[in-house]
């Protein structure tokens, strides 16, 4: 586990809710700010990237990119030309992300299939276009991998002030698998993938079943690149604790670590292991600290001497009073012993005893029998992506079975919410630094153009609960819906208010209207005021606890 440096052991005031206090939040932003000079690291070291000649910008725009492209991924675009809109059909819709609708499409030019990546961003929220711009910039560096998603082109549009990213289309999300062979394939293959994107210099940062698409032929590539980052294999550069699905999040991220590598990504693949094999997230918490107590109960609390030694920001409010056992092999004793094997290593609380993504592709748990089968040999299963869409409004790919169980009911969990909406609003926040920091640095106001969908935050948690079963793992299940329906009605919002739900499903002709003409953007008037976001953010959270915690009592008063 990475040692808190400097400033980080500044960080206090955590509550036990797991809100965060402001101070806690601008040393993150600091430490995003950091993150960001890093990336810009990466870019300026010649040995990663070319970087932009002077001149090389001016061509890059008459090329046809627009200005506030170029400006913050010039040399991401370099020998690149956008793609223009009328060279696409587009499709079905397949898919939604917090930030992004995804389509079926045919590229016209190729006579390919592809999936459109759209892009929303924030009315007048230019800090969004730069988030959007790092991760174009990843993918580029990520290149051609068969087991990472790759990056076929982005197509701009004027009317509709959108960007989309071109990818290759997949068929199928990882649901749950019931043969060894095929989960020894799928994980040899997210590892493979793994292990391309750390050689690169690239954490993925949000490993997780629903980021993991499976096409037709078997093969597995690593999606959404949303809040990956750049990272120094010496761990010498603060990044932000505040990424990682909560599910999925490691141990040291939860204990406020900013100094931290592979070991992140690993302990999601450890965590998707248990799941492809039980069909259910192993760790489903709700709140970050309820996290960390799930994960202590199943792979036991760290020594005294760990704590001792540990200068983590919110290692001595998390501290458990009592130690808890490692129980990983007594509670998956019905795994094979291999499997469980490589859990056991990838879920190890310290990172560093994680390994890296090659070596657990050197893991027992491939090397014996039953092994991998060809991704060529795995069933098709159906139902396509189109289908899953649809089928996602009423039960949700990859808890099927589950969804199907009589005695699920669905009641909506305020502190669901509310860390959903923390992680809609760190997303935000993190923009909004990103921007502020360029702002303060440079003393210069973003400018080019600004994509405004209209929309934001549109998905929900839903926390279904059922009777107790054998396994002492997992008593909740949360899962993750889309709010709209497929032709874009509102569904059900949740107890969270969500900013804007337009949905823009009529802009389907947005991409065959015109070629790549960017107007330039109003200019950021104003500063943005993080400490504000940050303050209401809190008390939103603060609140939904309260909520959470009187609703309880009220239950429990009742029966
Ligand atoms: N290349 C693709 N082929 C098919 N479906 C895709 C593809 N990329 C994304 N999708 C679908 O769209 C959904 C949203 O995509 P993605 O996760 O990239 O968006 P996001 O806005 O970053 O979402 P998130 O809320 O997970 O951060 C995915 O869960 C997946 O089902």
């Amino acid at each position: 586990m990475g040692s808190s440096h400097g400033k980080s052991s500044t960080i206090r005031n955590r509550s036990v809710e797991g809100t965060v206090s402001s101070d806690v939040v601008e040393i993150c932003v600091a430490e995003e700010k950091e993150e960001i000079l890093h990336t810009r690291r990466w870019k300026l070291n010649p040995r990663l990237s070319r970087g932009v000649p002077k001149g090389i910008e001016g061509e890059l725009v008459v090329a046809g990119w627009p200005n506030w492209l170029v400006s913050v991924a010039g040399d991401t675009l370099n020998g690149w030309l956008p793609r223009r809109a009328d060279t696409f059909e587009k499709l079905d819709k397949i898919g939604q992300g917090t930030y992004s609708n995804v389509y079926k499409g045919r590229d016209l030019l190729l006579n390919k299939v592809v999936a459109l990546k759209k892009v929303r961003f924030d009315n007048l929220d230019p800090e969004s276009v730069k988030f959007m711009a790092r991760e174009i910039i990843l993918l580029r560096r990520l290149g051609d991998h068969p087991n990472v998603i790759k990056l076929e082109g982005v197509v701009t549009s004027k009317m509709s002030c959108s960007l989309y990213l071109v990818f290759d289309c997949m068929e199928y999300d990882l649901n749950a698998i019931q043969e060894q062979e095929e989960i020894k394939c799928y994980m040899n293959q997210l590892l493979k993938g793994l292990d391309h994107c750390h050689s690169r210099g690239i954490l993925h940062r949000d490993v997780k079943t629903s980021n993991l698409l499976v096409n037709k032929d078997g093969i597995l590539k690593i999606a959404d690149f949303g809040l990956s980052t750049f990272f120094d294999p010496e761990q010498s550069i603060p990044l932000t604790s505040r990424i990682v699905t909560l599910f999925y999040r490691p141990p040291e991220l939860l204990l406020g670590s900013n100094y931290y590598g592979v070991g992140v990504d690993l302990w999601g693949v450890g965590c998707v292991l248990g799941e492809l094999f039980t069909g259910k997230p192993i760790m489903p918490g709700r709140t970050e600290v309820e996290q960390l107590h799930k994960i202590f109960k199943l792979c036991g609390s760290p020594s005294d001497d760990f704590w001792q030694k540990i200068k983590l920001p919110n290692a001595e409010m998390l501290k458990p009073i009592e130690p808890y056992r490692r129980i990983l092999h007594t509670t998956f004793h019905d795994l094979p012993a291999a499997a469980v094997g490589l859990m056991d290593t990838l879920l190890s609380i310290r990172a560093e005893y994680r390994g890296t993504a090659a070596l657990a592709l050197q893991n027992e748990f491939f090397t014996t029998e039953p092994f991998a089968c060809d991704p060529s040999s795995l069933p098709q299963c159906p139902p396509s992506k189109e289908i899953n869409a649809k089928k996602t409004e009423i039960e949700g790919s990859r808890v099927r079975s589950y969804a199907r169980d009589k005695s699920v009911r669905a009641v909506p969990a305020p502190e669901a919410n509310a860390e959903l909406k923390s992680n809609i609003d760190r997303r935000q926040l993190i923009a909004h630094s990103e921007t502020w920091n360029r702002l303060e640095k440079t003393n210069e106001y973003v400018s080019g153009g600004v994509i405004n969908e209209g929309t934001n935050s549109s998905t929900f948690f839903q926390v279904s609960s059922r009777k107790e079963g054998s396994e002492n793992y997992t008593q909740r299940e949360i899962r993750k819906e889309p709010i709209h329906d497929i032709k874009g009605k509102k569904k059900w919002s949740g107890p969270l208010p969500v900013p804007s739900d337009k949905m823009h499903e009529s802009d389907g002709l947005d991409l065959v209207e015109d070629d790549q003409y960017f107007g330039p953007l109003p200019s950021a008037s104003k500063p943005i005021d993080v400490d504000r976001i940050i303050r209401e953010h809190d008390r939103q959270i603060q609140e939904s606890v309260e909520r959470a915690k009187q609703q309880k009592k009220l239950a429990k008063a009742r029966y």
